[in-house]
């Protein structure tokens, strides 16, 4: 089938490219012409493993074009992917004015009926609107379907290709056949509903997740307070399939672009139908309390912050990805900085997205997780990059001025710390050194 697809974030190329992938011809189609640019020489404007080896096997297929000529690939194409952004308004409902500028664009370009498919995620009768918005601009016929995404940055390509389920939101049901056809090249499970209840779960899923894990981080702030390890309770817990092992990791709490923006969206979608979301709301504050737990642990261990140096490692939300949006780090730089803290910060590929965001005379930039430990306090890790796994942490404990090591992703197992002279904290795990079991209230 012949698909254009508007907007080249992580969602449109990702999707745009492993359709191509599975023999679609796709053409991608973005505003900014100098990803166009990028992406005609195969390089990618976001990074994500694997992604430019797939573009360049595609365009050289001939499968995949990309442009900034909206109307001409809306033109040529059966089906057009809406992928453009929905980031938050300052009251934390979805700014729609993206989606709805992208929805005008391709009702004044339809040249004949199309299929327009949303894959943004949008507040539930968002795809209404967008039907209404391409009625004003074309008098031709179309349906709409919802197609809300659930790929993950860092391992998109995978979970596009290998997805758990494909939701499709229908309400002409004589397009069922064409879009189960086009989506049974990546699975089988493919659960057809109405447009609403596809909105609804592409919300819900991504709720659900987050209160999954701003869960297991209360009860890993209980389990230091009596002695327990959140590592072992989550193994526990996860070994119940009705609970299941995924998204059990205590730490310094979600960032990125979608957790936060979409259970603040869902708390907004609740609070517009005069329902009150209390669990949601409880989720996203045990969140953003959840990244000071790090900063809490340094003044514990160092005292006062003025004028001590700490090494950051890690500015990604997550790794495998250069993606700063809603990042933990954001917030807790911008405290240390406040409290008068030198900071040195190392991330394998966030530095320059970071450096866009922030800037102070505090800052240090280091090139290596080594030079921003160097001399320092206190080290914090607040990605889990592989690269930390690997570290030498004798060598680490010989390089600190003190050697505290924070980890907010508890990446580090006892044995490793074990003897290597480190001032040791986790989340939700017993101090590793200097712990003292005796003295445990329970
Ligand atoms: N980032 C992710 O991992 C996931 C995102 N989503 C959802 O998918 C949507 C897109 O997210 P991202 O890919 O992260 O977006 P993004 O914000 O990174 O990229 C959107 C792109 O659309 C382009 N654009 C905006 N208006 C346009 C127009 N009228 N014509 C052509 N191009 C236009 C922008 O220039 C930009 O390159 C959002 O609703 C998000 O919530 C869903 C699942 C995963
Ligand atoms: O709607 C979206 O955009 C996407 O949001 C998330 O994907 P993503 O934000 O890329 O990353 P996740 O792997 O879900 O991680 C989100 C955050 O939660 C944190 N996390 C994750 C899992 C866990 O157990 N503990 C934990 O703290 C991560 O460090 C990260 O900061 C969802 O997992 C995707 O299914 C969804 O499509």
């Amino acid at each position: 089938m012949k698909l254009a697809v508007i907007g080249t974030g992580y969602v449109g190329l990702v999707s745009g490219v492993c359709f191509a992938q599975k023999g679609n011809e796709v053409i991608c189609v973005d505003l900014e012409q100098h990803k166009i640019d990028m992406l005609n020489r195969a390089e990618s404007p976001i990074y994500e493993p694997g992604i430019e080896e797939l573009i360049a096997l595609n365009l050289e297929a001939g499968r995949l074009e990309f442009t900034s000529d909206l109307a001409d690939a809306v033109r040529r194409s059966d089906i057009v992917i809406l992928a453009v952004g929905t980031p938050s308004l300052a009251n934390g409902e979805a700014n729609l004015s993206y989606i709805e500028q992208a929805a005008a664009d391709v009702g004044k370009a339809m040249n004949g009926y199309k299929i327009i498919m949303t894959k943004s995620t949008v507040p539930v009768g968002t795809n209404e609107k967008i039907k209404d918005v391409l009625a004003r601009h074309t008098s031709l016929s179309f349906d709409i379907v919802s197609a809300p995404e659930f790929l993950r940055e860092g391992s998109a390509i995978n979970d596009t290709l290998h997805p758990d389920r494909i939701i499709i939101g229908l309400d002409n049901t004589g397009l069922r056949e064409t879009m189960v056809t086009l989506h049974q090249v990546f699975t089988d499970k493919i659960y057809v509903t109405d447009i609403r209840s596809a909105e609804m779960i592409k919300y819900a899923s991504n709720a659900f997740l987050a209160t999954k894990i701003s869960f297991i981080n209360e009860i890993a702030n209980i389990c230091e307070k009596v002695g327990a390890d959140v590592t072992c309770v989550a193994d526990g817990m996860g070994m119940d399939k009705r609970i299941g092992s995924s998204f059990l990791q205590a730490g310094i709490g979600y960032g990125g672009s979608c957790f936060p923006k979409d259970t603040n969206a869902l708390i907004q979608i609740a609070g517009n139908v005069d329902y009150e979301f209390k669990l949601l709301k409880s989720v996203v504050e045990v969140n953003t309390d959840q990244r000071f737990m790090i900063v809490s642990k340094l003044r514990e261990s160092l005292g006062q912050l003025n004028g001590v140096s700490i090494g950051i490692w890690g500015l990604a939300f997550k790794p495998n990805t250069d993606d700063i949006r809603e990042a933990p780090a954001l917030e807790i730089v911008e405290t240390l900085i406040q409290a008068g803290a030198i900071v040195k910060l190392y991330d394998p590929i966030a530095m320059d997205k970071f450096k866009e965001r922030v800037d102070h005379p505090n800052i240090m930039w280091c090139s290596s997780p080594q030079q921003a430990a160097e001399g320092s306090d206190a080290v914090c890790l607040l990605t889990d990059w592989e690269e930390f796994k690997k570290v030498d942490l004798v060598q680490l404990a010989s390089i600190l001025h003190k050697p505290v090591l924070i980890d907010g992703r508890n990446v580090f197992a006892e044995e490793q710390i074990q003897g290597s002279g480190l001032e040791y904290y986790s989340v939700g795990r017993p101090r590793m050194s200097g712990w003292n079991r005796d003295k445990v209230e329970v």
